[in-house]
C-alpha cells in the first residue's frame, strides 16, 4: 500500500537486492526498512527512517535523460565533452586508464591523461584513444635545486590546454609523493581560477584532505570519497568519527563545512551532498568489488556534470528536475550509470567481473536508458 504514495517499486526491489548481499548491521537495518516500504513488514516501528530513505532516493534514470545531449549533426568535436584526467605515476597506470577510458565510452568526444613521465607509455599502450601527457615528475626524479623551474614548466604545459577541458579529474593513481602533489595543488589553483569543474578522487582526495583551502567555497569541485577516503575527511573537518545512522545529515554538514562543494559517498547507497540538498542513489550494481570501480565513477561524474552544465546554462533549458545543481546532477548520473553497467557486467561474468568488463557495459546500461536516436 506504501507503493500508491509515488514510491518506484523497481528502483526499490533493485534496492533491497543491493542490501541482501551485505551483511553489517547498517545494511541490515537499510534492508529492513525496505522490506518495510515494500509492504512486506506490516507495521513498520521505524516509520521516520522509512520516510527519510525514499524522501532522499532519487529518480536517477530521469535525471539521465534530461541532461544527456542528443546526437546532433550540427554539433562539432569536443562539444560533447573534453575530459582531462590527473593521474598515473609509477605504482597505478590502471586508475587514470579506466576513468578517461570511461569518459569517453559515455560519450566525451576527448579524453586526456597528464601523468608522470615513465606511466605516459604504458597508458599509451593500453588504448590509442586517449591523449597522454607525460608532463608530471616525482621528487626521486628531480634535483631539489630544480624544482622550481620544473613546476613552472608542468604549469605551463597544462595550462595551454586549461581552457579547453570541461572537466578535470583529480586523483586517480596520482600517488602521494610530495613534490608531484605540490604541482598538482598548483593545477587545482589554475581550474579554479579558470572556473572549470574538478572531480577529485583517489589520492587527490589524500590532497585536497591536508588541504582544504584547495577546494574551500569552490561550488564547482565534486569528491568522491571511498570509505577510507570519507573517514578521514570527516575526522579533519568535523573532527568526529563517521555516523552511519545519520548519514545524510553527516554528509550535508560536510558539504556544508567545506564551503557547498559536492560530496559523492561511495557505498552500499552512493549518497551525494552539495551542503544545501541530499540525494540517494541506491539502484542494484553488483556485489564484485574489484578496484577501479570508482576510478569508472570519476570519469562518468566528469562527463555527466559537463552535460548537466551545457543544459543548465542553456537558454531554453526547461528542465523540471527538483535538483538544478549540475554537480549534484553529474553525480547521480554518474552513480546510476556505474551501478547498471556492474549490474549487467556481473550478470555476464559473475565472479570473474572485473573493472574493464564493466566498462565494456558503459555504452548498453547508457543506451537502455537515453538511446542515441
Ligand atoms: N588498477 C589501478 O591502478 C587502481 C589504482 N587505484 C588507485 O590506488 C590509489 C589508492 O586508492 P585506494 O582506493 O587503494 O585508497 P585507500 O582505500 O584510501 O587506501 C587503501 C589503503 O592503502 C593505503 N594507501 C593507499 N595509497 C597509499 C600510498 N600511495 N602510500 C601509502 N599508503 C597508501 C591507505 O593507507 P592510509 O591512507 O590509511 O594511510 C589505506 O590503508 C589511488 O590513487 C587510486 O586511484 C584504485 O583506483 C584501484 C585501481
Ligand atoms: N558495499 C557496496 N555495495 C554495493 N555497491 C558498492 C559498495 N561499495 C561501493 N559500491 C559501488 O562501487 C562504486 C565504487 O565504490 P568503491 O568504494 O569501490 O570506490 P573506490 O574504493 O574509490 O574504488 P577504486 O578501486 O576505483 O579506487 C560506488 O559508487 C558504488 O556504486
Ligand atoms: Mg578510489
Amino acid at each position: 500500500m506504501l507503493m500508491k504514495d509515488g514510491m518506484n517499486s523497481r528502483l526499490l526491489l533493485d534496492c533491497a537486492k543491493s542490501c541482501i548481499l551485505a551483511s553489517s548491521p547498517v545494511f541490515r537495518r537499510q534492508q529492513f526498512l525496505i522490506r518495510c516500504v515494500e509492504g512486506s513488514i506490516d507495521h513498520p516501528p521505524h516509520s521516520r527512517d522509512m520516510q527519510a530513505l525514499r524522501s532522499i532516493e532519487v529518480d536517477s534514470e530521469s535525471v539521465i535523460r534530461a541532461i544527456t545531449p542528443a546526437l546532433d549533426p550540427t554539433r562539432h568535436k569536443g562539444q560533447a565533452g573534453n575530459i582531462a584526467v590527473i593521474g598515473g605515476c609509477r605504482e597505478y597506470t590502471g586508475a587514470p586508464y579506466f576513468a578517461a577510458i570511461s569518459a569517453l565510452k559515455i560519450g566525451a568526444d576527448l579524453s586526456h591523461v597528464f601523468c608522470t613521465k615513465n606511466a605516459a607509455p604504458v597508458i599509451k599502450s593500453y588504448s590509442p584513444e586517449l591523449i597522454v601527457h607525460p608532463v608530471l615528475e616525482e621528487s626521486y626524479s628531480v634535483g631539489e635545486e630544480n624544482k622550481r623551474s620544473i613546476t613552472s614548466k608542468v604549469l605551463a604545459e597544462v595550462d595551454k590546454w586549461m581552457e579547453r577541458f570541461n572537466c578535470l579529474v583529480v586523483g586517480p593513481g596520482l600517488g602521494r609523493d610530495p613534490f608531484l602533489l605540490d604541482c598538482v595543488s598548483e593545477l587545482v589553483r589554475h581550474a579554479r581560477q579558470s572556473n572549470i569543474p574538478i572531480v577529485i578522487d583517489g589520492d587527490g582526495l589524500f590532497l585536497v584532505t591536508n588541504n582544504l583551502d584547495l577546494v574551500r567555497g569552490y561550488p564547482l569541485a565534486v569528491l568522491t570519497p571511498n570509505v577510507n577516503e570519507y573517514k578521514r575527511l570527516v575526522q579533519k573537518v568535523l573532527s568526529s568519527e563517521v555516523n552511519d545512522v545519520d548519514a545524510p545529515k553527516q554528509l550535508l554538514s560536510l558539504a556544508k563545512k567545506i564551503g557547498g562543494v559536492t560530496i559523492l559517498r561511495k557505498g552500499n547507497s552512493d549518497l551525494v551532498s552539495d551542503g544545501d540538498t541530499v540525494k540517494s542513489v541506491s539502484i542494484y550494481g553488483s556485489p564484485r568489488r574489484c578496484g577501479g570501480q570508482g576510478d569508472i565513477l570519476s570519469g562518468s561524474v566528469a562527463v555527466f556534470l559537463s552535460w548537466a552544465r551545457q543544459r543548465m546554462l542553456a537558454a531554453d533549458s526547461n528542465s523540471n528536475l527538483s535538483c538544478k545543481n549540475p554537480t549534484v546532477l553529474g553525480c547521480v548520473a554518474g552513480s546510476a550509470i556505474l551501478r547498471k553497467a556492474a549490474s549487467l557486467a556481473f550478470l555476464k561474468k559473475k565472479r570473474s567481473t572485473v573493472t574493464g568488463d564493466i566498462i565494456e557495459c558503459l555504452g548498453q546500461s547508457l543506451e537502455d536508458i537515453s538511446p542515441a536516436s
